[in-house]
């Protein structure tokens, strides 16, 4: 594969071998559904390695190479660190049939027992105190080397920390992250302040900061920080520690905790795009304490540092790292003393649970050669959108998995883990769509998560113009479409809307997602 050159940010190494053969892989079994491909476990047949293996799907051969597929590939070839996922080399499946005329890529990255989401799910693990310190540490070096090389992830969750059982954590999946321009943190003073914009429309919304909730363009590696807070809790709780079901319901569950905004807390708030509904919200205190008493001074005082409203303040990975909660008893475990559990992924989850997750839209990223840079084509349909809908590569093609909370038959790769006794969860949506109050509450339909008796927020105020399809005030690259949505193409979402109702509905709003171009 050609991939662009690209200069790596400065004290990254080149590191990358080249392409080999698909064939040279045994495929195994699936171990995720991913925004622009499947994951599949593979053995390499010389050396009998086992690896992951990422297939990017195009679902359109005009719409070329998925830019988000090739600024994860970018990245990952430059970095190298303990705790980030090393890409090994590209695998290549020439087209063999007739009508394909282009070549199949994976991404082969090395084979890792458990992503945190499918651990924490599996009722046969527990995880020790000293446990948790050894994983929150390596979530923090990998940070700390992400930031310290000017990349923001910005999709810091627990399905994308991978575990192997020799007890070393990676962080993974880099398809959202991009390289940060400003001045990297630096010890004790937080995480510094962004002089340019970028978009908000990005952090799966149950680890999704409150600036990003209330549209602050100009974020910082503290959005990363706030997702590894949301990660420490959910290691000791086991399930996500703040499952809002849309935009606005998890600003509020945010807020609950750990205290509503003011001057004091959240300095500039009230003055950032989306902090109108957030002021109609009763006052909170916050009762982080109450909720994490397993945790002593130094846990809780972490915690809390990551789980900061001022994102100026928020602790940074280097101080993260010399956090006392570390070098307090008791102390970390070390990686090869942490027990080896069975292997767990966060499809394991889904499965087991009967459901398929609703898959949130993926970053629409553009293609290459979509645009100047691959995002917008300036033709009032973005290059890759009428094939995917709102970016949602799942959606429409070859791997489509149909809409949330409608079941697939299960295709020959499925699994089920050992256990499989618990209600489904809510899906954790990944939208990308920031604006609640362009009437795009998306999963309103969605019950309360369980245990939580809440009761959905009601629709927040429509900003008007042309609702959903307007583009956040200065968003450049949001093109605007008709009230009709843009052009469609005559492919396969147009056979897939007419199976059931709710599939009718899905496109309409991934119309919406469609807007949504990654900065
Ligand atoms: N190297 C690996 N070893 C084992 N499992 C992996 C590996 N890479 C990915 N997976 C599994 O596949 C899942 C999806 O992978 P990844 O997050 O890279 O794809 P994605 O397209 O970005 O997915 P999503 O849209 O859900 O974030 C992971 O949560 C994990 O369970």
């Amino acid at each position: 594969m050609a991939a662009p050159a690209a200069s790596p940010p400065a004290g990254i190494q080149r590191r990358f071998f080249g392409c080999s053969k698909i064939g040279e892989y045994d495929m195994m079994q699936k171990l995720g559904e991913g925004t622009f491909g499947e994951v599949h476990k593979a053995c390499h047949q010389k050396t009998g390695q086992i690896y992951a293996l990422k297939k990017i799907l195009m679902h359109n051969e005009k719409d070329g190479f998925p830019i988000t597929a090739l600024r994860e590939i970018k990245l990952l070839k430059m970095l190298s660190h303990d705790n980030v996922l090393k890409l090994e080399e590209m695998a290549v499946e020439r087209p063999r049939t007739e009508g394909r005329k282009r070549a199949i890529l994976y991404m082969v990255t090395p084979y890792m027992d458990h992503d945190l989401s499918g651990l924490l799910d599996n009722p046969d693990v527990h995880f020790s105190e000293p446990q948790i310190k050894c994983y929150m540490l390596q979530l923090f070096k990998g940070l700390r080397y992400l930031h310290d090389n000017h990349i923001l992830h910005r999709d810091m969750k627990a399905a994308n920390l991978l575990i192997n059982n020799r007890g070393r954590l990676q962080i993974a999946d880099f398809g959202l992250a991009r390289h940060y321009e400003e001045p990297i943190p630096q010890r004790g003073k937080g995480n510094g302040e962004a002089r340019r914009d970028y978009t908000t429309l990005v952090v799966t919304r149950w680890y999704r900061p409150p600036e990003l909730l209330l549209q602050l363009r100009r974020y910082t590696p503290a959005i990363d920080m706030w997702g590894a807070g949301c990660v420490f809790g959910e290691m000791f709780k086991r399930k996500p520690i703040l499952a809002g079901q849309s935009d606005l319901h998890q600003a509020q569950i945010i807020f609950e905790m750990v205290g509503s905004p003011n001057e004091q807390t959240m300095p500039g708030w009230s003055t950032l795009p989306g902090a109108e509904p957030v002021k109609q919200f009763q006052p909170s205190t916050g009762n982080l304490a109450q909720r994490f008493r397993e945790l002593n001074r130094e846990g809780l005082d972490l915690l809390s540092q990551l789980l900061l409203l001022d994102w100026r303040k928020r602790i940074n990975a280097i101080d993260a790292i010399d956090h006392p909660y570390f070098k307090t008893s008791p102390r970390p475990m070390r990686e090869e003393d942490i027990p080896t559990f069975a292997d767990s992924h966060e499809l394991d989850r889904r499965n087991a649970r009967g459901q398929k997750q609703a898959l949130p839209p993926a970053p629409a990223g553009g293609t290459v050669g979509g645009g100047p840079n691959g995002e917008w084509n300036g033709s009032g349909q973005h290059p890759n959108g009428a094939h995917w809908g709102n970016g949602d590569r799942r959606y429409g093609g070859p791997q489509d998995r149909g809409p949330p909370g409608v079941e697939r038959p299960r295709g020959g790769y499925d699994r089920r883990p050992p256990y499989d006794h618990r209600p489904p969860p809510p899906p954790p949506d990944r939208e990308r769509r920031p604006n609640w109050g362009n009437g795009a509450e998306r999963h309103s339909h969605l019950p309360p998560p369980p245990g939580e008796g809440r009761h959905p927020l009601p629709h927040p105020p429509r900003h008007g113009g042309n609702g959903d399809r307007r583009a956040p005030p200065g968003d450049t690259y949001i093109p605007s479409y008709d009230n009709d949505g843009p052009r469609r193409s005559r492919d396969r979402r147009d056979r897939t809307r007419s199976r059931s109702p709710d599939r009718r509905e899905r496109p309409r709003e991934r119309d919406r997602d469609r807007d949504i171009y990654r900065r």
